[in-house]
């Protein structure tokens, strides 16, 4: 239907035959045209119309390769692209919390730089927070007793004062995990590119958009020039069909994907989630599996939005609303991948095969159907996944072969990012409601909910979960991370097993020796029950079934009743750079946070590795996030490995000579640097001496973040890395040649060429600042937000007044690029 004030068919451009980049190139070529949205045809209109537009209005479009879903956003998000490919991406929202923020507010400081988009950007505090009671909460001061946590909240709470940020803080009931409440106000909408300094921003691709965590080097580069240097990933689509069985969610359904594609098996892409089976998932379970995007080793994951998108989103306070919603969602429909599109790779999943999983290792890919057993290390022919099955075994101290359902548990913790939503909630009371009223947390275990937000905790309190879980003798927490990394006081003591709703079972993860089984929130209910790893489905049978029907009724809460507060811009910044307080006031020039020392040759000690996925919790354990510079991390490197119960130094062979010098890590196995974001890593390398690492393969965030440091990442073949690290056992030095882009042994046997980005060359030879770098490009920039405006109206947030200035950096930097 045309409406009315539409013009002729025509100049008629319907989103669904017109993208967004071609109404962006019109607009680019005749300048005085604005677009908009007729509301009731969901039509597109361009008035005043001058003959120059009707012409270009006329032209067909070129005829253009099928693209995938990724592809559209990435093609709408570019300002700029070097010969390379290097693409400058418009970044569209910025989560930050108290972990990965506070030297990236330093290095502002330091530069004279403010946010540039305060109105894209929403603060949050959630590692760090204790989820005990805040009844009697009165002052973080008070309330968070543990001094860094402590410290670490209350700089990003004089952060987002100075520098003008909203903030939900812990006496806001909206406070909750980023990834969590970035969708529950409709901050994450459709479309958009989204960031935060935290690995599981993966999340947010389930309402279509592309979303990746970035480090805090990146952190700071967004908030000073709401953009990212990034390469465009390849395309890699999942797809599962067919019928699901019983017992099985969407948590299990990630598991199993990750089982079969391996922690590594994303790396370097995109991965879109299709099929009828995730068309079919809620939103909430759509997050479930987009959030464990990262431990496929994927830069991010996605769904292609739908109905269940916009009716999720409708009501929710920063989602756009009339005309804007309009115009959004008609832009949002266009957001699917066309028929015929490429991808590099496919994965093809039978819903079938899926039974309630579980997994038994130290890596999330290490699963097991809940009625299989621990694998047998004897069983596995290649000797390096036997030592990793091995080594994962003792660590877990369970024996081959056991049944799964015979390992008992002594701690449950239903939470996390990636499950502590409402409907995971009500799953799990489900499974205690059908165990029916003599269903009680087993003897000898403890069992803690930690709803994901202030406001799933209301909602579930409105729908009578909490009184399942308490009656049942679960403890009932305040929102934040909580164990599922342990930065506050709830963690695993050294031997305890969980079964756990997160997403991590790295060593550790959940505190020192602690022993992690991941699973669904209605099987770690199970097993809450049974003290025992069990098979949810003896809770949904006849039995079970009859329990709930003859239990109490639980009512449904409509979530908006609970979005009722108000949304306002954000504040002004309250303070300028003189009136900051000592501890906020601009750092030394030694202590800079965004200066990159020059790398040309290296040459030293290399200590070998022969570990395959070394993650970054290994590399720097949890405890050590709570910094609030850069520097101090040196005894935080490998700390679980080289430090004992009594904090005595083990043997781990950065501990002997002539290692404790080493500048340089030769691994020989794959995927170096998998998991968490934290940047915490290459700084704990660094101050330790550490300024290359050479390994087959890097996880993507983790190489991005060495880059940021000055730190190489050299990227060979596994045979020569293996050759190299015989010389490495041999305590012989190594040299590492950018210039040449070589690796060479001491004694001038080997010679390894290598290559890297030819940018990223460049910034390490020359020392060379990314964003003094990007601020370069500040024209293409501010051309590209005011076509944003036009283009995609509903993305300026509340207070955007259309118009930012960069304040010129304190020191003149080097900007030869
Ligand atoms: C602290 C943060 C950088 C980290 C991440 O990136 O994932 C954390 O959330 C984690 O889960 O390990
Ligand atoms: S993975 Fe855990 S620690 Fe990291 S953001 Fe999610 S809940 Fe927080």
């Amino acid at each position: 239907m045309q409406g009315p004030g539409c013009l002729p068919p025509t100049s008629m451009l319907t989103p669904s035959t017109v993208s967004s980049n071609f109404l962006m190139r019109m607009s680019y070529l005749c300048p005085s045209m604005t677009i908009s949205w007729h509301p009731q045809c969901s039509t597109s209109y361009i008035p005043p119309l001058d003959n120059e537009c009707l012409r270009y209005a006329a032209m067909p479009e070129p005829v253009s390769q099928p693209k995938t879903l990724y592809d559209k956003i990435w093609d709408d998000h570019v300002i700029d692209v070097d010969e390379n490919g290097l693409t400058l991406i418009y970044i569209d929202r910025h989560l930050v919390f108290e972990v990965s923020s506070p030297q990236a507010f330093d290095g502002l400081r330091d530069a004279g730089r403010p946010v540039r988009r305060p109105d894209c950007t929403l603060a949050t505090v959630d590692h760090n927070v204790p989820t005990s009671s805040r009844k009697n909460f009165t002052t973080v001061a008070d309330f968070v007793t543990q001094p860094e946590s402590r410290a670490q909240i209350t700089t990003l709470e004089e952060n987002v004062k100075a520098f003008g940020l909203t903030y939900f803080g812990m006496t806001d009931r909206r406070q909750g995990i980023v990834h969590i409440i970035g969708p529950e106000e409709g901050f994450t909408i459709p479309g958009i590119a989204c960031v935060c300094g935290d690995s599981h921003t993966s999340t947010h691709g389930a309402f279509g958009c592309l979303a990746f965590g970035i480090g805090t080097s990146e952190v700071e580069h967004v908030l000073a020039t709401q953009t990212l240097l990034q390469k465009k990933s390849k395309n890699m689509r999942v797809t599962v069909e067919g019928t699901l069985n019983e017992g099985v969610t969407s948590k299990d359904v990630i598991l199993h994907i990750i089982g079969v594609i391996g922690i590594a098996g994303g790396t370097g892409c995109v991965i879109e989630y299709a099929g009828n089976v995730v068309r079919g998932f809620s939103m909430e379970a759509r997050m479930s599996m987009c959030n464990m995007s990262i431990e496929g080793g994927a830069r991010a994951g996605m769904i292609a939005p739908d109905d269940v998108t916009f009716n999720y989103l409708r009501s929710r306070p920063l989602a756009p609303k009339g005309l804007l919603w309009d115009q959004a969602e008609a832009y949002w429909r266009t957001l699917k991948t066309d028929e015929g599109a490429k991808f590099d790779i496919e994965v093809h999943i039978r819903a079938e095969d899926i039974v309630p999983t579980v997994t038994w290792g130290t890596s999330p890919q290490d699963v097991v159907p809940i009625t299989g057993q621990v694998p047998d290390p004897a069983s596995f022919d290649d000797p390096t996944k036997r030592v990793a099955v091995e080594r994962a075994l003792g660590y877990m101290g369970l024996a081959p072969n056991t049944p799964m359902e015979d390992i008992k548990i002594d701690k449950v913790f239903i939470g996390s990012c990636t499950n502590s939503r409402i409907e995971d909630l009500r799953s799990a009371a489900k499974i205690i409601l059908a165990a029916g009223p003599d269903g009680h947390v087993s003897e000898g275990v403890y069992a803690m909910v930690v709803p994901g937000s202030g406001l799933v905790k209301q909602q579930a309190e409105a729908e009578g979960l909490d009184a399942v879980f308490k009656r049942a003798g679960f403890d009932w927490r305040e929102a934040g991370c909580s164990m599922c990394l342990g930065m506050n006081e709830d963690q695993l003591s050294p031997g305890e097993r969980c079964a756990s709703t997160s997403n991590r079972n790295f060593e550790g993860r959940q505190g020192p020796g602690g022993r992690t089984h991941l699973l669904s929130p209605a099987m770690a209910a199970a097993a809450a029950l049974n003290g025992k790893l069990t098979d949810v489905r003896k809770y949904l049978g006849a039995e079970g079934q009859a329990k709930l029907a003859s239990g109490p009724k639980l009512k449904l809460a409509d979530p908006s009743d609970f979005l009722t507060d108000p949304v306002i811009p954000p504040p002004e910044p309250t303070k300028t750079l003189d009136d900051l307080p000592v501890a906020l006031k601009p750092l030394p020039d030694a202590e800079s946070s965004s200066k990159v020392d020059k790398f040309t040759v290296l040459r030293g000690i290399a200590v070998p590795l022969h570990m395959e996925n070394i993650d970054t919790d290994m590399i720097t354990p949890s405890r050590f996030l709570k910094v609030l510079k850069r520097t101090g991390l040196k005894d935080a490197l490998f700390a679980n490995l080289r430090w004992g119960a009594d904090g005595k130094p083990t043997d781990f062979i950065l501990n002997r000579e002539p290692y404790t010098h080493a500048k340089i890590i030769i691994c020989d196995k794959p995927n170096f640097g998998c998991g968490s974001s934290r940047e915490h890593a290459p700084w704990s390398l660094k101050d330790f001496g550490i300024m290359c690492v050479i390994a087959p393969s890097f996880a993507d965030i983790f190489k991005n973040n060495t880059f940021q440091n000055g730190i190489l990442p050299v990227a060979l073949p596994e045979d020569d890395c293996r050759q190299l690290a015989e010389d490495g056992e041999q305590g012989l030095e190594l040299e590492v040649d950018l210039v040449k882009q070589e690796v060479r042994s001491a004694s001038g046997k080997l010679a390894f060429p290598f290559t890297v980005d030819p940018f990223r060359r460049h910034c390490l030879l020359n020392g060379l600042d990314d964003i003094a770098l990007t601020l370069q490009k500040v024209s293409k920039i501010e051309e590209f937000e005011v076509q944003r405006s036009q283009v995609w109206p509903w993305l300026d947030g509340l207070g955007y007044k259309g118009k930012v200035s960069i304040h010129a950096p304190k020191q003149a930097k080097r900007l030869d690029w």
